[in-house]
């Protein structure tokens, strides 16, 4: 399997390259020159199988020619080994047809762990085979974040840098990665936004310069193994809903486009999904994009889901260059209006191959806290500011009874205690694995918006760069 840029300009390359190299070099994402299918056979016979015997089957055409699947199956063997479900991506069924598929059982409580997990062992097979060693750059809303520095702390092989915006993550998110005390990893509090940091992380690609001297590599979903990663609960999920003979609709909150656009590649895999809900907070850029044709960025807002306060939805690019029938040119000018005017318009056609496939929500603040509420009371589950985001734009929308519709509880809700006890009044409890974090000291450097100086901080730290010189 080979993959290319969505604006044209960069080589294509094999799976081994993408995974270290992030962003393409023309400032576009990776995807697939094609989307590998499974017939519904294919699909039959996974039914019923252990979550890792699903993912390597799936990935596996993903990473063909530069993965053994010794090296696949041994890497996803050992990500989700230490999960703390034996499903790894469990469904709890809330009302008839009415499903949450929870997944923040990994060690840090939300969903990035599936892809953070697999991703960590991936590269560093690929960087001992290589004998090399990379500078991981990685922005954060709050769980990337410590997703990353979870999966990647202490490994030889990479020097890890998380940009998170000071005082808008909560206090455990913002724990859960200052604590850790490893000497190959740095937390950088940026005084801005999310959107701040991924486009000082962006610039940071951008500039060859920089970029080839520290050996810089992505984790954030700008990196196509995080999407590949996540398609696979698409998968279990739906076979556990009675794929292929029956069709499985997802709502799920959304910031970065991430793990809806895994949804995506599932569908296009053949997985017979009906409807894709995005479901956004008041930072609803996707929303109003999906219902007007424009794509307008706005002042972002902090709201109780943090981790989705988000305008620039990388991800996005990578819906759009399907939309527009892989047209890199398009998709470059579209970028570069964003980057101009901070807006675009989608075209008729390209927004109707869209609304074939996806439907949106939003869900403000107060109904947030409601739901919150009412989910503990009518069902007793205790669900995170996110999940209730996608709960209450699931339950806004037209939906077919015959279909299933399962959201994405993306997080624990013990990662927005404060939030959630507003809500309620019941305060979720951090599991016996995290009760020491609000004791440990934390280790963080907080720096200005200027990438200059991000960039100076990075480069006397990195050991890559070092090397590189
Ligand atoms: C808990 C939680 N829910 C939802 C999202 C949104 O996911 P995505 O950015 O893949 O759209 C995030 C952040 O990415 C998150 O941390
Ligand atoms: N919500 C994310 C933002 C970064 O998203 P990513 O999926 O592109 O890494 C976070 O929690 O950091």
């Amino acid at each position: 399997m080979r993959y290319i840029s969505t604006r044209g300009q960069a080589p294509s390359l094999p799976f081994d390259d993408v995974l270290i190299a992030g962003l393409a070099a023309d400032g576009g994402l990776y995807v697939p020159e094609r989307w590998p299918t499974f017939s519904e056979a294919g699909f039959r016979a996974l039914v019923g199988r252990p979550y890792e015997q699903v993912a390597t089957a799936v990935l596996s055409p993903f990473v063909a020619g530069a993965l053994s699947e010794e090296e696949l199956s041994g890497a996803v063997a050992a990500a989700y080994g230490a999960f703390g479900h034996r499903a790894v991506a469990p469904l709890v069924e809330l009302d008839a047809g009415d499903w949450l598929l929870e997944l923040f059982h990994g060690p840090t409580l939300a969903f990035k762990d599936v892809a953070m997990q697999l991703l960590a062992r991936l590269m560093d097979i690929v960087l001992k085979r290589r004998g090399e060693r990379v500078t991981i750059v990685g922005a954060t809303s709050g769980d990337t974040g410590s997703a990353a520095i979870e999966a990647f702390r202490g490994l030889d092989s990479v020097d890890i840098f998380i940009l998170h915006p000071h005082g808008r993550v909560s206090e455990v998110q913002r724990r859960q990665m200052t604590t850790v005390d490893a000497p190959n990893v740095h937390n950088l509090a940026i005084e801005g936004t999310f959107d701040d940091c991924q486009s000082m992380l962006k610039a940071m690609f951008a500039d060859r310069e920089f970029s080839q001297g520290c050996h810089l590599a992505g984790v954030n979903s700008i990196n196509w193994a995080r999407i590949m990663a996540q398609t696979v609960y698409y998968v279990t999920s739906a076979l556990a809903l009675g794929a292929p003979d029956r069709r499985v609709s997802f709502t799920v909150p959304t910031g970065n486009f991430g793990d809806i656009f895994a949804g995506y590649v599932a569908k296009r895999m053949g997985l017979p999904i009906d409807r894709l809900a995005v479901a956004t907070n008041v930072n609803d850029i996707l929303h109003r994009a999906l219902t007007t044709g424009r794509y307008e960025t706005d002042k972002v807002v902090a709201t109780s889901s943090p981790s989705m306060d988000i305008q620039v939805s990388s991800n996005f690019e990578r819906l759009l260059f399907d939309a527009y029938g892989r047209d890199a040119e398009a998709v470059t000018g579209l970028m570069a209006g964003l980057a101009q005017s901070g807006a675009f318009t989608i075209t008729e056609t390209a927004l109707d191959r869209i609304l074939a496939d996806f439907s949106s929500g939003r869900a403000d603040e107060e109904t947030v806290a409601r739901t919150i509420a009412e989910t503990l009371k009518e069902t007793r589950e205790l669900v995170d500011p996110h999940t209730a985001v996608g709960l209450a734009v699931a339950r806004a929308l037209e939906r077919d009874p015959a279909v299933p519709m399962v959201t994405l509880a993306t997080a624990h809700p013990a990662k927005f205690p404060d939030a959630v006890e507003a809500a309620c009044g019941v305060r979720p409890e951090l599991p016996e694995s995290l009760s020491t974090l609000l004791d440990k000291p934390e280790h963080c450097t907080t720096l200005d918006n200027d990438p200059e100086a991000v960039k100076a901080f990075i480069a006397a730290r990195s050991r890559a760069g070092r090397e590189v010189a």
